[in-house]
């Protein structure tokens, strides 16, 4: 059975219907890399997931538990329960400037899961080390680059311990030379079998390192397939296309 899977999304912002119709299944452990034009939808799709945009109609069953079914959502206790199996990943990464490193790390998993403190700190470390950031653990975010802020950022996410991460164009407000870090930090987490859904426009990390490349266009997914099959394969024309303007 997937682990997401969403049917028939639909969502407008007015009357700009920004999402048309969009389903997506994901299976645990598959890295499913989401392209597509400015606008298309693909923000709008991820923030459903992570309910922090209401969907008007369809539904996005996570696990075993729908959290909108048909356009009804579950109940608020298991919206929460739902939504903490998800991390996402933001691209102007969302950290908290009024706390260090490690504050921003440990801030939601002691008020949310009241995890003790020393097993918070050690969790903490643990991840900073994963990322290549523990020298930085009591450093404010406005002293790191934006590499590393983005680093910081998947290590929260991390702490909570999600089954499932989302990423939003993490590395779209980087500098060029930056990018590299953030992408190799994702690419570990693929190794390690993480179920990652991931907004790019990074067709590298698209074709390298995701196992599906779903292409969006106008609130739909247009084509779908292995990275090979989506860049290679003259079949998938829009994908093309698309590819031409943008690579
Ligand atoms: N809160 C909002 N209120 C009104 N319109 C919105 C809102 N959020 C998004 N939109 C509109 O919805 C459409 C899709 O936006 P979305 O951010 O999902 O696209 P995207 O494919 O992620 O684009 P990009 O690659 O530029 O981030 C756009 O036309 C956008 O202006």
């Amino acid at each position: 059975m997937a682990i997401i899977e969403v049917t028939n999304l639909k969502k407008s912002f007015g009357a700009v219907d920004v999402l048309k119709d969009v389903s997506l299944s994901v299976q645990a452990q598959e890295v499913v890399a989401v392209i597509g034009p400015s606008g298309s939808g693909k923000s709008t799709m991820l923030r459903s997931l992570a309910h922090l945009e209401k969907i008007d109609g369809g539904s996005i069953r996570i696990g075993d538990e729908y959290l909108v079914k048909d356009g009804h959502y579950s109940s608020a206790a298991k919206i929460k329960e739902i939504t903490s199996r998800m991390g996402m990943v933001f691209q102007h990464f969302n950290l908290f400037p009024h706390l260090t490193v490690r504050g921003n790390l440990e801030l939601a998993p002691r008020l949310v899961k009241k995890l003790p403190a020393a097993e918070l700190r050690e969790r903490a470390s643990g991840l900073l080390e994963k990322v290549g950031l523990i020298d930085k653990a009591d450093v404010y975010p406005a002293n790191l680059s934006g590499g590393q802020k983005q680093r910081v950022a998947i290590a929260r996410a991390l702490m909570m311990s999600p089954e499932i991460l989302l990423f939003d164009e993490p590395t779209s407000a980087l500098d060029p030379e930056l990018t590299g870090e953030v992408l190799e930090v994702m690419k570990q987490l693929a190794e390690e079998h993480m179920t990652m859904i991931v907004v790019t426009h990074e067709m590298g990390f698209a074709r390298e390192v995701a196992d599906r490349v779903m292409f969006m266009a106008d609130g739909e997914f247009i084509e779908a397939g292995t990275p090979e099959q989506v860049f290679d394969d003259p079949q998938h024309e829009r994908t093309k296309t698309f590819l031409t303007r943008v690579l």
